[in-house]
């Protein structure tokens, strides 16, 4: 594996004859863990799919290119908004498809390991659709978490979660991609609090930086000054909206 390279992002979007964002500059560390909040609409997931190389219906001016000159692609896991589970096969199944899709030996072992730590070993034979919107999350989840790759995009991971397991999911992921350089969207203050080296906020005119607790990621549920980041983020994205 490739050592986790920084990554910029420099440029604008247009949606028909609509600017979404831009001219914005954004920057991710090398193997550290941005957090991305912003309005619905605002382009974040349009974000992840640009570095993805992915269509987004839109239009992007600009350049996206990570720090040691090297291509992303081949370099990227990503989990998408929806689960994107193929409903014939099992979850075990589903969790090994990118080795499957490249032609490559499954790991099943580790797969199994996984399924077991997002609290799925017991499932790991059925298909999604006997699953809840919770547990599908989390076999979408060992997927993501499987594919060992330096550059990490996560959409909205743990949105489906109820409060006890998006805690436990948040510290998985900070375990399995330590080290990696890692973009989470999240709707969620508390979540950048706990999780983001860096938090960034987008707005259409610009991706501005708000300053983390000065700990190290992950940061405990009750540590006071990510507690305090959580509430003047809050306060900060409810200003916004109003
Ligand atoms: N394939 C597409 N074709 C055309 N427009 C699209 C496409 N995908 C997204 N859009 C539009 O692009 C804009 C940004 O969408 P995007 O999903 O990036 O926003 P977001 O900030 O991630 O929103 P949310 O927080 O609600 O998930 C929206 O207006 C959306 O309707």
């Amino acid at each position: 594996m490739t050592l986790p390279p920084a990554i910029t992002l420099q440029g604008s979007f247009t949606l028909g004859d609509t600017r979404l964002f831009g001219p914005l500059s954004v920057q991710l560390p090398a193997g550290q863990w941005t957090c991305l909040l912003g309005p619905s609409g605002v382009g974040k997931s349009t974000i992840l799919r640009l570095i993805l190389d992915l269509s987004t219906g839109g239009q992007f001016e600009g350049k996206i290119q990570a720090e040691d000159g090297q291509p992303l692609r081949d370099r990227i896991s990503y989990m998408a908004q929806s689960d994107l589970l193929l409903p014939w096969l099992t979850v075990l199944e589903n969790t090994v498809l990118g080795a499957r899709l490249r032609g490559e030996p499954a790991d099943l072992e580790r797969a199994r390991h996984l399924l077991a730590r997002v609290g799925l070993g017991a499932h790991q034979d059925k298909t999604p659709a006997a699953l809840s919107g919770g547990m599908r999350q989390r076999a979408a989840l060992a997927r993501a978490l499987i594919e060992d790759r330096p550059v990490v995009l996560l959409d909205e991971p743990f949105s489906a979660l109820d409060a006890g397991t998006r805690a436990d999911m948040q510290e998985l992921a900070a375990e399995v991609l330590q080290g990696k350089t890692v973009l989470l969207v999240t709707h969620d203050p508390a979540e950048a609090s706990r999780l983001g080296h860096q938090i960034l906020l987008l707005s259409p005119a610009e991706a501005t930086i708000w300053t983390p607790p000065s700990t190290a990621p992950i940061r405990a549920l009750d540590d006071p000054d990510t507690l305090a980041c959580q509430a003047a983020l809050l306060a900060h994205l409810r200003g916004q909206i109003r």
